[in-house]
């Protein structure tokens, strides 16, 4: 076992007055993607909501490493290594593409700051021809790429990206998905949450399919590759009993 990998031991979850997560164990390699696909309200959101500092579980642990994770604010679990992308690309729409990825390296010393900068226009091209827009301006994918490039200069260790996809032309997606694998070449470890099966599976190391709170399967995702439709099967098999 990698003892830099994200660890999720025993996680159970509340909102409101129902359990959505119940006993969750899930690990996150370094270097390599693990999808987590699940129907609508499975749980999936909560899980990323959880491990970013967002939400507190009743049970379990989170650790990166040795480190635990639960009790730590947001910004704490940021800083030690995982980054949240969100759904639904939150950037900061009244500032500029280039005060936008400033914003994101205020943690870093300068010259670090400097080199990330170029480092996520050199992954981001498109957004190097765009850096005095405001942010606002761009396009949905370009937004998305913007969100990731802000995430990837916080020099994460691990990344949770949640439907980075929601909302955007399946031609970006196309586009937008394959960088995943780039990023995880890098020795970052992905946790993708992400609506198109088939493009998940296309790049993920493995698979966890979550359904009503719970994991039901896991396994390589070239174990799935072939046969995207034996995960909606699975689904169905929970939902009937
Ligand atoms: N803010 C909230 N307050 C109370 N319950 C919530 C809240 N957000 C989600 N839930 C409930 O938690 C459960 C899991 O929802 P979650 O959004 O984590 O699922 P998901 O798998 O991410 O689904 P989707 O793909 O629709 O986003 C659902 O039953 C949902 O109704």
């Amino acid at each position: 076992m990698n003892e830099t990998a994200l660890f999720v031991e025993k996680l159970t979850v509340r909102r409101g007055a129902q359990e959505v997560l119940h006993g969750i164990d899930l690990t996150v390699e370094p270097g390599s993607i693990m999808a987590l696909l699940g129907p609508n309200g499975a749980g999936k959101s909560t899980l990323v909501s959880t491990i970013a500092g967002e939400l507190t579980p009743s049970k379990g642990t989170i650790r990166l490493g040795t480190e635990p994770l639960v009790g730590k604010r947001p910004q704490a679990i940021r800083k030690l290594g995982v980054a949240a992308v969100p759904e639904g690309h939150r950037v900061l729409r009244g500032l500029s593409v280039a005060d936008n990825l400033h914003a994101a390296a205020t943690f870093l010393p300068a010259d670090e700051g400097r080199r990330a900068f170029e480092e996520a226009l050199a992954i981001f091209p498109e957004l190097k021809e765009k850096l005095a827009l405001h942010a606002g301006n761009l396009s949905g994918g370009q937004q998305q790429m913007l969100s990731l490039a802000q995430a990837l200069m916080g020099r994460p260790q691990f990344i949770l990206a949640d439907e980075m996809s929601f909302g955007l032309a399946p031609v970006i997606v196309k586009r937008l998905i394959p960088l995943m694998t780039r990023i995880a070449q890098s020795g970052i470890g992905i946790l993708l949450i992400e609506q198109y099966t088939h493009m998940a599976l296309e790049i993920a190391d493995e698979v966890a399919v979550l359904s009503r709170g719970a994991i039901i399967a896991r396994d390589h995702a070239s174990a799935f590759r072939d046969r995207p439709d034996a995960i909606r099967d699975l689904y169905l098999s929970v939902e009937a009993a």
